[in-house]
């Protein structure tokens, strides 16, 4: 079965399970309009209680796909609300309205639910991880061969290409082209028949010899998403093709669900889980501090109208908690009234998706608002020269991967590394050039690291990378071929060519009762070891001073 039929047939129980449920949400309306027929003075309780379950069933019924009826209840909603607001019920429009609601299980009879297509969102936007494919359109041949190298150099996958004609055959498709547009103009970009992935062009980078806003604009017409002159900064080049990349990294979205109609929440539940993102719900809102701790949701989905509490309640309460400020609240409801909306949005939340909710429409609110808030979150955590975690947040996740280690009893070993030099760097080349090369050096670590390591800018030109599950002899070996790699890249200014080093120090969970200082410290001390040594080298706690 593919996963395809498999949500399918997921659907087609859940909506099974809904039709069950409207018939018997039908009868009990139905009782209640025979009471408010049949019984002299109806009070306003079981008027509220009528107009309640027309409510909820005006959100749900056309989500599962009873359009008609979604939107007959809606009407009866609003009739039974102006006679709540009455002062003395009107008792002819009473009697329609319960007319009317005793009519509403035929509108179930007559119709079959609207299909609605399950929405995948395009695998541009997903997810993507593993080794990546770039495409280099360049006929200046050295440039062409400068870049490949340093681009194989970040770990990248590079195919080169003479003619656009080439490009539609990739294979594997490619994840980004990198198209220099000089010999030729713009008119190449609006010809090039780009390999798609998917149906998707992939990102496009382009170099030009002109500066000018004509260029670019043309650039951006053409889907560019980076404009370089020559001489290309590679470095900078780097940084901007895995910016490219990077919105969707940091694992699937986690979405938080809270409504108390259960057949409603394993939709989204349905629908959102099968577009990669972790979904959890909570029907019982007593639990909603606990979930939010342990399941640390990027986007929370929120009911407004529940039994015992509102919504808006709800999202004060996690506004109240610091660390939740910065997760998007996003209300699902039926309510359709802008004054109410805007009231919610006031009092907490940011976003509304009014019920009935096609699928797209879930989709797209939802990916877009985990994204911006991932987005937000990371700016705030990371350093703005090198995107790495800032010093406080790889201690951070120093004492996170201490203690993974030890409850799950592997190793772990943690890298201290030290531009070599670098005073001199600055002082000959200047400062801004001398950031290019922390960039570069933060840009081929984060390349060639796994995505379960962590990395973080410990001070100016000092980095911390945390290897889980490996030990300090794997470690080392790790940034030893990272080591090379960086000594062999080529820094280039107008005038002079030249390369960098770096020295590191490891260390690694020998001792159970290390803690990060301690860890850190260590590794510093090896670090001292590789810069007296010589320098360009790596000194770690398995390997004794006899080893340098
Ligand atoms: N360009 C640039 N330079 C920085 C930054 N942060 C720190 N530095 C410089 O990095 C240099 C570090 O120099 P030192 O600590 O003396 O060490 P070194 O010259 O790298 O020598 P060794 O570490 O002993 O090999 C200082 O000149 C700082 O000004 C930064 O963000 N950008």
């Amino acid at each position: 079965m593919t996963k395809q039929d498999q949500m399918n047939s997921q659907l087609a129980a859940l909506e099974a399970r809904f039709r069950e449920r409207l018939r018997s949400e039908l009868a009990d309306m139905k009782a209640l309009a025979d009471q408010l027929q049949h019984t002299a003075n109806p009070g306003a309780p079981v008027l509220q209680d009528l107009r309640d379950r027309l409510h909820k069933l005006a959100g749900s019924a056309g989500t599962f796909g009873y359009t008609d009826l979604g939107s007959r209840c809606r009407e009866l909603e609003q009739q039974a609300q102006c006679e709540l607001e009455r002062e003395h019920y009107d008792h002819k429009a009473l009697d329609a309205l319960a007319i009317a609601t005793q009519h509403l299980h035929m509108l179930l009879q007559r119709s079959t639910p609207a299909a609605q297509q399950p929405q995948t969102l395009s695998t541009a936007a997903r997810q993507t991880a593993g080794g990546r494919h770039i495409g280099l359109l360049i006929e200046e041949q050295p440039l062409a061969q400068q870049m490949s190298k340093t681009l194989t150099s970040f770990g990248y996958q590079i195919s080169l290409f003479r003619h656009q004609q080439e490009l539609a055959k990739a294979s594997p498709p490619l994840d980004a082209l990198i198209v220099d547009t000089s010999p030729r103009g713009h008119n190449m970009l609006l010809q090039a028949p780009f390999a798609e992935r998917d149906g998707q062009a992939p990102p496009l980078l382009v170099i030009s010899s002109q500066d000018d806003f004509i260029s670019r604009l043309q650039a951006v017409r053409a889907g560019a998403c980076g404009f370089f002159t020559k001489p290309v900064d590679l470095p900078s080049l780097e940084s901007r093709l895995e910016r490219s990349f990077n919105n969707h990294q940091g694992g699937p979205f986690r979405v938080l669900i809270i409504d108390d109609d259960a057949e409603l929440a394993a939709r989204y539940q349905l629908v959102l889980g099968n577009n990669g993102m972790l979904v959890d719900t909570v029907s019982d809102p007593n639990l909603l501090l606990e979930k939010m701790h342990n399941f640390l949701p990027d986007v929370v989905l929120m009911d407004i109208s529940m039994p015992d509490y509102s919504g808006p309640e709800l999202a004060q309460v996690i506004r109240l908690n610091d660390d939740w400020l910065r997760v998007p609240i996003v209300y699902l409801s039926a309510e359709t009234n802008a004054e109410r909306q805007m009231d919610a949005l006031l009092k907490a939340g940011d976003d509304f998706i009014t019920k009935p909710i096609s699928d797209s429409a879930l989709l797209t609110t939802v990916y877009a608002r985990a994204q911006r808030a991932r987005m937000v979150s990371e700016a705030l955590a990371r350093d703005s020269l090198t995107g790495l975690l800032k010093h406080a947040d790889i201690k951070e996740q120093v004492d996170i991967e201490i203690e993974r280690a030890r409850r799950c009893q592997q190793p772990m070993a943690v890298a201290m590394i030290d531009i070599d030099h670098f005073k001199s760097v600055n002082d000959q080349y200047g400062h801004a050039f001398g950031d290019n090369v922390i960039r570069a050096l933060s840009n081929l670590l984060r390349q060639r690291l796994r995505k379960v390591d962590r990395l973080g800018r410990y001070g100016g030109e000092e980095f911390v990378a945390v290897l889980p599950n490996c030990n300090t002899t794997d470690a080392w070996l790790i940034l030893e071929e990272i080591r090379e790699a960086f000594n062999a890249l080529q820094f280039s200014t107008d005038e002079h060519t030249f390369c960098c080093s770096f020295s590191a120090g490891i260390s690694g969970c020998e001792e159970p009762e290390w803690d990060c200082d301690e860890l850190l410290d260590q590794a510093d001390r090896q670090l001292y070891r590789a810069k007296h040594a010589g320098r360009n080298r790596i000194c770690s706690t398995s390997r004794d001073a006899a080893d340098d």
